[in-house]
C-alpha cells in the first residue's frame, strides 16, 4: 500500500513568520505557541486559522503478548474500558467533554467484538493479536488492511468537516508491542525502549524484558510494514494508517502518548513527508515515551507525567491549539495597537 502525502509548502513561512513578529509581544515571547500556529498556518494556508470539529479516534486492540501477564489488568479490561468509553465515563470522554471534542472508539481487534448498538466503529482485524514473542503477532496481510482500516476512518471524519484529527489507543499489553517496534525501528537498546505501563511489578517488568529481547533475536525483515507484522498491535497498525490518510488530506494530526507516537514514528518512516502535519500533544512517564519524541525531533506541548492513553493527553493539548490560533487570528500587531516595535537584541537572558 502506498500513501501519497503532499509535502508541507513551506514558501510562505517568512510571511507566516513575519505577521507573529508583528503581533504586540518581544520576538518568540510566546514560545512553542509560535512554532503551532507557525505550523497550522503552512498546513491550513489561510489568513484566519480555524478548528473545526475535532474528533478523538480511540482504537482498541488485544495483545496475544498478555498471556505471559505483562500487564497490571488482564485483557478482558480492553474490552471493560471500550464500554467505558461508549459510555463516556472515561478520562478521555471527560477531558473531550471539557474542550469540545467529539469522540469515536474503534475496535481494531479487540478479543470478544462488542454488537453494533454500542456504537463501536467495527474495523477488527482479529480477536488480538499473536503472541510476538513466539511468532509474527500478525500477517503482512493484516497490517495493509489495518492501514486501509486506519486511513478510511480518518478519512470519513475529514470529509465530514474536521479539521483536526486527535488519535489515542486502549489496549493492555500494548506498551509491550510498542516497545518492541521502537528498539526494532531504530535499534535503540531495548532497555532504553521498555516501561512499566500500566504500572507492573519487578518480577513482571523483567519478563517484559527478556520476552521482548527474545523476541526481537529471532530474524524479521526490517521495512516498517514488516516491522508492525512482527511486533505490532491491531490498534497501532490502524492508528498508522488513520496517521497517513490524515496527512495525505493535509489535516493536522494531534498524537498523544507513547503507543501512538511509536505509530507517528512508523508513519514517518513509511512517508517521510507526514511528518510537517503532526504535533505532539505531550512527553509523559513511560520509559519510551522520551526516546521515540527524540528519535522524531518532537517538541511537545505539555508534560504533565501523563500514562494513560487513551487520547486523554491530545485532548488536554486542544486548548493550546485554540489559543495559538486565538493569537494568530486575533492578537493585535504593533501598527494596529499603537504600541512602539520592539525588536530583538539578541542579548542572552
Ligand atoms: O500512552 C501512554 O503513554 C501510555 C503509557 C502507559 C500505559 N498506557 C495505557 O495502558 C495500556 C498499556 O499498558 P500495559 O501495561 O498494559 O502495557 C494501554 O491501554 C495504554 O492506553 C498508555
Ligand atoms: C483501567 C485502565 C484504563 C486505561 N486506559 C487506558 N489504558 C488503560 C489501562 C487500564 C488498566
Amino acid at each position: 500500500m502506498s500513501f501519497v502525502i503532499p509535502a508541507l509548502d513551506k514558501t510562505a513561512t517568512p510571511v507566516i513568520q513575519q505577521r507573529i513578529n508583528l503581533k504586540t509581544k518581544p520576538a518568540g515571547a510566546l514560545g512553542l505557541l509560535e512554532t503551532l500556529a507557525l505550523q497550522l498556518a503552512l498546513i491550513q494556508s489561510k489568513s484566519r486559522l480555524s478548528l473545526n470539529k475535532p474528533v478523538l479516534l480511540i482504537f482498541a486492540a488485544d495483545h496475544g503478548i498478555n498471556n505471559h501477564g505483562l500487564s497490571i489488568a488482564p485483557s478482558e479490561v480492553t474490552q471493560q474500558m471500550v464500554s467505558n468509553f461508549l459510555a463516556g465515563g472515561a478520562a478521555a470522554n471527560c477531558f473531550c467533554r471539557t474542550n469540545g471534542i467529539e469522540l469515536f472508539v474503534v475496535d481494531a481487534g479487540i478479543l470478544k467484538p462488542l454488537p453494533d448498538a454500542t456504537g463501536v466503529i467495527q474495523q477488527s482485524l482479529g480477536c488480538g493479536t499473536a503472541d510476538f514473542s513466539q511468532g509474527p503477532a500478525m500477517s503482512l496481510a493484516q497490517v495493509e488492511a489495518g492501514l486501509t482500516f486506519g486511513r478510511h476512518v480518518a478519512n470519513q471524519h475529514i470529509v465530514a468537516g474536521c479539521d483536526l484529527l486527535l488519535l489515542g489507543e486502549m489496549g493492555i499489553a500494548n506498551t509491550s508491542s510498542a516497545a518492541a517496534l521502537l528498539a526494532a525501528a531504530t535499534d535503540l537498546p531495548v532497555e532504553t525502549c521498555v516501561g512499566r505501563g500500566t504500572g507492573i511489578s519487578d518480577e513482571q517488568f523483567q519478563l517484559k524484558l527478556a520476552l521482548i529481547k527474545q523476541a526481537l533475536q529471532r530474524p524479521y525483515a526490517k521495512d516498517p510494514q514488516s516491522i508492525l507484522a512482527e511486533f505490532g498491535g491491531f490498534e497501532i497498525v490502524q492508528l498508522c494508517g488513520a496517521i497517513l490518510g490524515a496527512a495525505e488530506m493535509q489535516k493536522p494530526v494531534l498524537i498523544d502518548g507513547f503507543i501512538v507516537s511509536v505509530a507517528a514514528l512508523l508513519a514517518c518512516q513509511m512517508a517521510p513527508d507526514c511528518r510537517d502535519y503532526l504535533i505532539f500533544a505531550h512527553k509523559g512517564a513511560e520509559a519510551g515515551h522520551k526516546a521515540v519524541l527524540k528519535a522524531l525531533d518532537a517538541a511537545v506541548l505539555l508534560d504533565l507525567g501523563l500514562r494513560l492513553g487513551e487520547g486523554s493527553g491530545a485532548a488536554l493539548a486542544v486548548p493550546l491549539l485554540k489559543a495559538a490560533i486565538s493569537f494568530y487570528n486575533d492578537m493585535a500587531s504593533f501598527a494596529d495597537a499603537g504600541v512602539t516595535q520592539v525588536a530583538e537584541t539578541g542579548a542572552s537572558q
